[in-house]
Formats: structure tokens, sequence, C-alpha cells
């Protein structure tokens, strides 16, 4: 049996100016990096030790997961990457502040789009998925795959290959696998696990620097 630790990044500077954020990478606040730290002492205080890491590509979830193993005192934990467990990407709502949009379409609205399974924010248009194409870490993506919005069910469809693939097998082999990711794609990942209906996940709220513990068999 393995054990499988799944932690949000700590809070970010879009977080704390109440941004959407998506596939933004956006660093940490001084109080993400507190949460980071705080993540990690409750995961000790848990008697848990992780011996492999997990992390999407973008900078909150890397930075909080290195301030863990530091704290944990195992920096050195072979790391394993990648953009499926990225963010939801949250299309042309990114940069947006989440109030002035609420005032501006309805909170209706505005919470189908933050926490509904399968309704998909506005999307970006060609020229801004070019532009994420041509970074680095989605170059190798065919440009069809690179998303410009995605709902909840388009999250589960990308994160879940990479679970059973990557880290699944890591967990059968009894290793503690410390997952450091996003709100949205671990809400997609626990809908999964802990096998919610598409009603429930909506009131499936992941906090910053929570750590939720699941033991595979
Ligand atoms: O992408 C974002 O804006 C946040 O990380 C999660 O946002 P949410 O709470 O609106 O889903």
């Amino acid at each position: 049996m393995g054990t499988l630790i799944l932690v949000r990044h700590g809070q970010s500077t879009y977080n704390a100016e109440n941004r959407f954020t998506g596939w933004v990478d956006v660093p940490l606040t001084d109080q993400g990096v507190a949460e980071a730290k705080e993540a990690a002492k409750a995961i000790e205080a848990d008697g848990l030790r992780p011996d492999v890491l997990v992390t999407s590509v973008l900078e909150r979830a890397i930075t909080t997961a290195e301030l863990m193993l530091h704290e944990l005192e195992r920096p050195w934990l072979p790391v394993l990457r990648s953009w499926r467990l990225n963010e939801r990407h949250y299309g042309a709502l990114q940069g947006l502040n989440k109030a002035e949009t609420a005032a501006r379409y309805g909170d209706e609205q505005v919470k189908l789009w933050r926490r509904s399974f399968d309704v998909r924010p506005p999307e970006t248009d060609v020229e801004a998925q070019r532009l994420l194409h041509a970074d680095e870490r989605y170059r190798m993506l065919p440009l069809a795959l690179v998303p410009r919005t995605e709902a909840l069910c388009d999250v589960i469809d990308r994160v879940l290959p990479y679970y059973y693939d990557v880290i699944v097998p890591l967990l059968w082999d009894g290793h503690t696998v410390l997952v450091s990711a996003h709100g949205n794609s671990l809400r997609g990942l626990v809908k999964v696990l802990r096998d919610l209906d598409d009603d429930e996940v909506v009131s499936l709220e992941i906090a910053n620097g929570e750590p939720l513990v699941f033991r595979v068999p």
C-alpha cells in the first residue's frame, strides 16, 4: 500500500489579489511561503515521510514543494513534473479580478465557471494559445492540446492518464508520494479518488497548503 499526499500550493500573488490565475505563472506571497512550511509541519506531525515528489510545471507548486522538502530535511527527493497537473486553464478570465467579474456577469455565472463540472469559461484567442505554445514547457505538445479554456471535466481527462500511468505504479511499489499542484487539478483528482458525483464536486474546496492524505492499495 502506498500513501498519496496532495497539497495545493501556498497563497500566490494572484490569489492575494483575487485574480483568476489558471496557467499564468505567478510566485508565492510571504503568506504562501508560510503556508508551505505549515503544510510540511502538518505531514510531519502525521508521521508521513514523502519519498517521491511530483509537481506541475508552474512555479507556485514547485516553490511550495521545495519549501516543504527543505522543512522536512528531504530536499534530495527524486522529482517528477508534468504539465498535466497544472491548474485548470481559466480561459479569457485569466488575470481578471474575481469580484469585478462577478459584478459584471453575476454571481451565478461566475460560480458555474469556477465550480461546475462541465461549464467552460470563455476561450482565449488563437494568438494567446500560440504564445502559450511557444513557452519551452509546452512546446513539445501538439498545439491542439494547449488549452484555450478548460472545465473541470477537461482537467480530469488530462490529469487521470498521468495519475494512473505514473503515480499509481509508485503507490503500488509502496512509495509515499507528495503531489504539489493546484486547487482545480486536485479537485479533479479528489473527485475521482472519493468517487464524488458531478453535483457533489461543486462544493469541494481545497485550501492553500492543506495536505490531503489517501492510502492507495
Ligand atoms: O486559478 C485560480 O484562479 C485559482 O488557483 C483557483 O481558483 P478558483 O478558486 O476560482 O477555482
